[in-house]
């Protein structure tokens, strides 16, 4: 890749149609990708922003099963909730397209086709999971089991979202079909598989030693565990009545892989781009001169710097990302984001009970943007950021400027006097700032980019603060107009560089000062505007002043201009509001607990014999420690009364060893010694679940020693 790109491609994560867009989505992924495409469009570069639904896979087929309609009509719901509330929220996709769409099954099949003709795959028979119940095989979704790696019981076919592991269907331990809850049986299919291990060197070469110093460190991470560990041939085809069609002979009934075929999106959706705007897709796939970014969150780093690139390199024509920028989760007051426990803040709901307030949800996942570490989401920093910094410093900035210069010269803009050394200071302060937001963009950093463009506010703030030009205007009305230009400046300087974080408020305050009305006196400055414009016809924006003016230009804003009147640009957000989200997901949660009360259907009954061969014996746990290298089990000595002996217990995630020594438990004494991880235990703790879902020791309630019988 060229230090100075011709051009750029930037994807973001086609999102699943099994739900709408939540917060963890936006902050993860789509704002700043946006951002990063608002920034570059500003600095008059060539952008191609793709993105698209992804609308294959299993968790389609399930969700149309158990709400009985057809996998069309779940897409076609959440493409259209989602296309429409990501335009609402001013998301400026180049182009937003679907994967049931014709130009990408015809791309996508002719994808493989190349592949298998160049004898890229392997083609193997092999035994694979099947539900004899529901006459189906099982892979993704279709399958749950326990993780070989970390232990996770909920692990799918495909991938284990706990420890981040891809796997194989087989590779899971006691697996379930989730369509019938059977345990599946073997049975001999045909897939063909990408042989992973043959991309190992090239994978090595191109990021471990390539890209060690400018990929972030989670994802870099990430690769390095994936290589070190060693990569396998991975199935690329289904058996699914779901999805792409396997165009070869002796597939029929096959499907594409939901992950071959996705990635394949972001290349279908810049073709629909380019038919559409009359332009050659080609070059911003193909060109070395291309600088390709994908924008996806941490669990879809292994298919965009492993799967998707070694497809790439067996096409041989496409270039590979320059970066990877992958973020990591946010959360939700304190719990992991879920679309099927609705536990979320929904972009279109919250764009209906916060209209107009686009930008603060942007500035509150922004600034709060889970970059390096996961990080949580909470109302009250939601407030806390509307209310003491978009208000507080911004929107009162602005405000000022705007009222005062309305207020002394009916909104003209005066001529100023000689610059003191504050007023230079203070300008020279302004010029230096593009380069340094740019900074830190270029580097993905757009917490720390948001923070510079906050301190363009509090650089206003504080020049007016300093210099007082309403005491200053009894005395000396004169200098007065010299602050008022400075500040009008900065004003002017903000509309530019808060346009990729803040577009709502940029395009405000740009009305505001009616930079529209500036063309003329703007000629002279960025020379691309013009280009801009017609390029990006397809997205409303309406600049004037690009990026680079501000460092460039003295005079931003001339005086004799008259600018408008003043309007708020953030309103204070009260408790009340805050309150009623806040109740909102109480309500969510205490819907959850009275779903999961649901008691389990009785088992089939048993006779008084079968009970009396259970020994429970009520005991006392004397030690406990983890036991290494897995996350769930505890390894217990335990007094039974009877002796004292080792009982391994998967509850290491909800207690720490400390806190349970010297519990009273009860213990079933004469179950099978099993070995785990190589530790015997003989015996098992009882255990059961409170209405939150956390498990709780079963012990008697009142004393009884060490030994006693239940019965
Ligand atoms: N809580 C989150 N924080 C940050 N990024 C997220 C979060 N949830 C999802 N993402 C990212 O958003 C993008 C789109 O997500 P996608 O539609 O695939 O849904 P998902 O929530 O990851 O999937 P599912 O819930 O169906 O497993 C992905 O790149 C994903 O990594
Ligand atoms: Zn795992």
């Amino acid at each position: 890749m060229t230090q100075n790109p011709k051009r750029y491609t930037i994807t973001a994560a086609l999102p699943y149609t099994n739900g709408p867009i939540h917060i963890g989505h936006l902050a993860g992924v789509y704002v700043p990708a946006d951002i990063y495409s608002r920034y570059l469009r500003l600095q008059g570069k060539d952008v191609a922003f793709i993105c698209g639904s992804d609308e294959h896979g299993v968790a389609i087929s399930m969700k149309a099963k158990k709400e009985g309609v057809t996998p069309q009509e779940v897409i076609d719901k959440y493409d259209g909730i989602i296309r429409k509330s990501f335009a609402d929220f001013g998301i400026s996709f180049n182009n937003y397209s679907r994967t049931s769409a014709k130009i990408h099954h015809d791309t996508a099949s002719e994808f493989f086709r190349t592949l298998y003709d160049k004898g890229d795959f392997i083609e193997e028979v092999t035994e694979q999971l099947y539900d004899a119940k529901a006459n189906q095989f099982l892979a993704d979704r279709f399958v749950v089991g326990t993780c070989p790696k970390c232990d996770n019981p909920e692990a799918y076919g495909d991938q284990c979202e706990k420890c981040g592991s891809t796997l194989n269907a087989t590779d899971l331990i006691n697996p379930k079909s989730t369509i019938t809850g059977e345990t599946p049986i073997l049975k001999e299919t045909k897939h063909w598989f990408l042989p992973l291990d043959r991309y190992s060197d090239f994978l090595t070469k191109w990021i471990l030693e390539g890209h060690k110093n400018d990929w972030k460190p989670n994802v870099y991470g990430q690769v390095k565990s994936w290589i070190d560990g060693g990569l396998e041939p991975r199935a690329v085809t289904r058996d699914l009545d779901w999805g792409i069609d396997v165009p070869v002979e002796g597939a029929e009934g096959k499907k594409l892989y939901v992950w071959f075929d996705a990635p394949i999106g972001y290349i279908s959706s810049t073709k629909e781009w380019a038919a559409r705007e009359g332009k050659d897709w080609e070059p911003y796939w193909k060109d070395e001169e291309t600088k390709l970014v994908h924008f996806i969150g941490k669990d879809n780093i292994v298919f965009h710097c492993i799967i998707f690139p070694a497809m790439l390199k067996a096409e041989g024509s496409y270039i590979l990302p320059d970066n990877v920028p992958a973020n990591e989760f946010l959360n939700l007051e304190g719990n992991k984001l879920s679309t099927s426990k609705n536990w979320a803040v929904w972009l279109h709901e919250y764009l209906e009970e916060f209209p107009d307030k686009q930008d603060v949800l942007r500035y509150a996942l922004t600034s709060n943007a889970p970059e390096t570490k996961d990080n949580d989401f909470t109302w009250k920093d939601f407030q806390a950021r509307n209310n003491n910094e978009l208000v507080a410093i911004f929107g009162n900035f602005v405000n000022r400027v705007v009222v005062l210069t309305n207020k002394y010269y009916d909104g003209v803009i005066p001529t100023p006097n000689e610059f003191t050394e504050i007023d230079e200071q203070t300008l020279a302060e302004l010029k230096a700032y593009p380069a340094v937001i740019s900074s830190s963009v270029e580097r993905y950093r757009f917490r720390e980019a948001l923070g510079e463009l906050m301190n363009v506010a509090r650089l206003g703030n504080k020049y007016l603060a300093d210099e007082e030009p309403w005491k200053v205007m009894k005395d000396n009305p004169e200098r007065v107009k010299t602050q008022m230009y400075v500040a009008l400046q900065i004003a002017a300087a903000l509309s530019v560089l808060a346009e990729p974080f803040l577009p709502f408020t940029a395009a405000k305050l740009s009305k505001i000062l009616n930079l529209g009305d500036l063309k003329e006196h703007f000629e002279g400055f960025s020379k691309f505007l013009k280009e801009r414009h017609q390029d990006a016809n397809d997205i409303i924006i309406d600049k004037t002043l690009g990026w680079n003016d501000i460092s460039e230009n003295s005079d931003l804003i001339p005086a004799g201009h008259k600018i408008g009147e003043a309007e708020l640009l953030f309103a204070k957000i009260e408790d009340e509001e805050i309150q009623k989200q806040i109740d909102k997901l109480e309500a969510t949660k205490t819907a959850n607990i009275a779903e999961n009360q649901k008691a389990e259907p009785q088992k089939d009954l048993i006779q008084f014999e079968d009970f009396a061969k259970m020994d429970i014996r009520i005991g006392t746990i004397l030690e406990a420690e983890k036991m290494p290298k897995a996350n769930k089990l505890l390894v217990l000595k335990v007094d039974t009364g009877i002796d004292v002996r080792t009982i391994v217990s998967g509850i290491a995630e909800s207690f720490s060893p400390e806190e349970i020594i010297g519990k009273r438990v009860s213990v079933l004494a004469n179950l099978a010694p099993r070995a785990l991880r190589g530790v015997e235990s003989q015996g098992m703790i009882l255990m059961t679940t409170n209405a939150e879902g956390k498990l709780v020791f079963v012990n008697p309630d009142a004393d009884a020693p060490n030994g006693a019988t239940v019965n």
